[in-house]
């Protein structure tokens, strides 16, 4: 799992080893310099007679920077210091001048801003030490130019300083102009921002160093890796049967969008659900049986839901495609799985909420119910809760909105995206692990298959603790970007073919032994 800490945490773990003279800008500036000789021989035969530029802040970030280019100095490399700013760290400019490094102080001469820019372009490594966690709003001033005009030509290998200068560094957000980076070397532990859309797109490879940081307070936010997901996956014992396993009712499909019920039914089928109830017109559960003779059609119990798949609701203009028969499943569905008064106690169980089943919701909703809106179905969501937001404004703030969501319904939220956020109970997850070949129609009906086969499985232990949602949610967004993966081999994927995959990655995830 990696973890991320806001800037204000960071600050606060630094300040007790700072003040105890422990070296934490030399650790910091060594592992740096380490990673760029790396990243050098990687891309050229010798690192001597290399050229590496340095874009430098006023600030600390700057300092590390500076530091990291007089280690690569003194290895022999041409190293370049670009100055944005007045101020720059005395102690850097000074180390990296002994060092042999060059200066060149384009705040006293911002005309030659084109020469300089395009000298650095043509390095083989740029170090952007503009802005770190001391930044407050977007880069502004010669440090905005000089990044418009990089951006607009050939670009070198960026390496970011602790991150790409001018992202929001606690909610991921890219309020103005930033170099988009190759990799980032990060100190002392992830920077949420490092994680979040969309500023997580321009962060590159993340390499995290550690400089003893101990950091105390709960991470921001957290990504799980692949083991993670191999560690939590419900494995069956040799007590269970179907039903301990975990029973999915789906709500999905009408007979205009047949195709969603038969997606998300396949998907819970495909990741272990012990069995899978589909609830809906008989003629769409003909269509679901086609695909998938392992489900069943009987009404009974269950121990999760996937609701709202494939049956539209639409306020106002979309009304192709209603049932109101749907809506009405939907509906007691929803009731039951809230433990709404009169409800059997047993009903209530964990629920997915996709699509059209967000516009079914009741004004609030228990947190063992997982909503999963896209940007747009998000958007509308919200305003139906009397925020003034559209999809652009989802889209450049996803974290911000995805907690205001949860507030509001009292639900986790999954908000799906290039990167998928989960805003829970008790912290916030974001997963990057699939480019957009996996944004297909139908893709998030298998998600949401998944995700009720996984909440079935631990049905009482999400109800129990409803935090755990959050982790069961983002375990399936990382499985759903693995079985692209496996499905796609790195190309186009139809959504069918990516729950089929699903099995082939739950058995190479498990730990061996
Ligand atoms: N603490 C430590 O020992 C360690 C710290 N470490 C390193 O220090 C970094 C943090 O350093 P930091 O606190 O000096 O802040 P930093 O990000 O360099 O920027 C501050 C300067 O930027 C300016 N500025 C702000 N916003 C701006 C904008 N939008 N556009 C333009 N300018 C803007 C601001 O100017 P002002 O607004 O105050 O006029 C101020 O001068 C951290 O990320 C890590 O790399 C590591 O070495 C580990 C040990
Ligand atoms: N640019 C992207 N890169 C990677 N994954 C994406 C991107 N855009 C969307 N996705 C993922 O694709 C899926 C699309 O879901 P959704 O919008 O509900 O589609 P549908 O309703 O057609 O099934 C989600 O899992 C989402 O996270
Ligand atoms: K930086």
């Amino acid at each position: 799992m990696i973890e991320a800490w806001s800037a204000a945490d960071v600050r606060a773990a630094e300040e007790p080893l700072l003040a105890a003279g422990v070296p934490l800008m030399e650790r910091a500036s060594f592992a740096l310099a380490t990673q760029v000789l790396r990243d050098l021989r990687a891309r050229r035969r010798s690192v001597r007679g290399a050229r590496v530029a340095l874009l430098v802040g006023a600030g600390n970030n700057g300092g590390d920077a500076l530091h990291a280019g007089a280690y690569l100095a003194r290895r022999g490399v041409a190293v370049t210091a670009v100055l944005v700013a007045e101020r720059a760290h005395a102690a850097g400019l000074a180390a990296l001048r002994a060092a042999g490094g060059r200066v060149e102080a384009l705040h006293e001469a911002p005309e030659r801003l084109g020469g300089v820019a395009g000298d650095v372009a043509r390095s083989d490594v740029v170090l952007d030490g503009l802005l770190g966690i001391g930044a407050r709003g977007a880069l502004r001033g010669l440090a905005a130019d000089l990044v418009r005009v990089l951006d607009a030509g050939p670009r070198p290998w960026v390496v970011a300083v602790d991150l790409p200068s001018g992202i929001g560094v606690d909610d991921g957000t890219v309020p103005g102009p930033v170099l988009r980076a190759d990799r980032t070397v990060t100190f002392g532990a992830a920077k949420p921002g490092l994680l979040l859309p969309p500023a997580a797109h321009l962060v590159g490879e993340l390499t995290v160093v550690d400089i003893g940081l101990a950091l105390r307070a709960e991470p921001a936010v957290r990504r799980l890796e692949p083991a993670d997901v191999g560690r939590a996956w419900p494995v069956p014992g040799p007590g269970d049967h179907k039903y301990t396993r975990g029973v999915v009712g789906v709500v999905a499909g009408t007979s205009t969008y047949p195709g969603a019920a038969v997606l998300a039914a396949s998907a819970a089928v495909r990741a272990g659900a012990g069995m899978v109830r589909y609830v809906g017109p008989p003629a769409v559960g003909q269509a679901v049986l086609a695909v998938r003779p392992e489900v069943v059609t009987a009404p009974g119990r269950v121990q999760a839901w996937a609701l709202g798949s494939g049956v539209p609701v639409g306020f106002g203009t979309a009304q192709a495609g209603r049932d109101e028969g749907q809506h009405r499943r939907a509906r007691t569905a929803l009731a039951e799985a809230a433990g709404r008064p009169g409800s059997p106690v047993e009903r209530t169980v964990p629920a997915v909420v996709d699509a059209g089943g967000l516009d079914l919701l009741e004004p609030t909703s228990p947190p063992w119910f997982v909503l999963t809106p896209h940007a747009g179905e998000l958007a509308a969501l919200l305003r139906r809760r009397g925020e003034d937001v559209e999809r652009e404004a989802v889209e450049a703030e996803p974290v911000r909105w995805a907690r205001r969501a949860r507030e509001l319904t009292g639900a986790t939220v999954l908000l799906k995206g290039s990167v998928t956020v989960v805003a829970g109970m008790d912290g916030t997850y974001a997963q990057a692990d699939a480019p957009a070949w996996l944004a297909t129609a139908g893709s998030g009906d298998v998600l949401a298959g998944v995700l009720g086969a996984m909440l079935a499985a631990r049905s009482a232990d999400v109800v129990g603790r409803p935090a755990l949602s959050a982790e069961v949610a983002s375990a399936t967004a990382l499985m759903h970007g693995l079985a692209w993966r496996r499905a796609g081999q790195g190309g186009p994927v139809a959504a069918l073919e990516i729950a089929g995959a699903v099995p082939a990655v739950v058995a190479d995830l498990l730990p061996r032994g």
